[in-house]
């Protein structure tokens, strides 16, 4: 099976350069690859074309329903490789979506893209409910995992997988970053950091906002929460840098 990849606009992949707006690696040059499909649905999800098609009526605020055939696109993985390798930075961010889903198909990605451009930094971002496939996952360096809290508006049985946060917590590859909308959210963070013993130093806090003004809002106030409870905070660069568009 080849890769099912978001668009940009109806027929072109969303493969792009940008700086890492998000997490450890913020501020790096990547290459980013969105693939499309999700196994959770998030209420306010920014990359709902990946997912709420035509017929999927579970909530999102935009409630829009997204045309499946102007967005996604199926591309071989060699195809993929080349369009990463053609671009300058030499990491390389898997998202979506849920990437993971697609984990052989990822696998044979980052190899046909090793023999073009050996050694690139790979990333993954993942909402941390899915198992990376054993093929896939001694390819990646670093995972930004994303464990869905209770305002997501996904059921918790489906987000949290005990037995996932438990694999996340125990690797150092993996880097936590929860998407923090109301200081209320926090507690269950530290639930979450008690109950698997998830290192501080691994935990990144980042304000849900799709508009500079509502993440810089929330900022305030979430940068208190992380100097009270040591722990780290992400920005969401890209959204200042270019607002909430495809491709960036
Ligand atoms: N610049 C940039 N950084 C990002 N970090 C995580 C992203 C994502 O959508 O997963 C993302 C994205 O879409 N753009
Ligand atoms: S897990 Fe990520 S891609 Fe999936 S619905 Fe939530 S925010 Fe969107
Ligand atoms: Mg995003």
């Amino acid at each position: 099976m080849p890769l099912i990849l978001a668009t940009t606009t109806p027929g072109e992949p969303e493969i792009f350069a940008s700086l890492q707006g998000e997490g450890a690696s913020m501020g790096r040059p990547s290459t980013f690859v969105r693939l499309s499909r999700c196994n959770l649905a998030c209420q306010w999800c920014d990359t709902a074309y990946t997912w709420r098609f035509e017929g999927d009526n579970r909530p999102h605020s935009d409630d829009v329903a997204f045309e499946r055939k102007a967005n996604q696109l199926t591309l071989e993985e060699a195809d993929v490789a080349a369009r990463v390798a053609a671009l300058h930075p030499d990491r390389l961010v898997l998202t979506g979506g849920e990437p993971l889903l697609q984990g052989p198909a990822l696998a044979r990605l980052v190899t046909e893209l090793d023999a073009l451009r050996p050694g690139m930094h790979v990333e993954v971002e993942t909402n941390g409910s899915v198992a990376p496939h054993a093929a896939l996952d001694p390819m990646i360096h670093q995972f930004n995992v994303s464990p869905k809290l209770a305002h997501s508006g996904n059921p918790a049985d489906l987000a949290l997988i005990p037995q996932r946060l438990a694999a996340w917590s125990a690797d150092p590859r993996a880097f936590f970053k929860f998407v923090i909308a109301a200081p209320e959210d926090l507690q269950e963070v530290l639930a979450l950091q008690q109950t698997y013993a998830i290192p501080g130093e691994r935990i990144f806090l980042m304000p849900e906002g799709r508009s500079s003004e509502v993440v810089r809002q929330r900022s305030a106030w979430l940068a208190d929460l992380c100097l009270d409870n040591a722990l780290r905070f992400t920005d969401r660069l890209h959204i200042h840098l270019w607002g909430d568009t495809r491709g960036t």
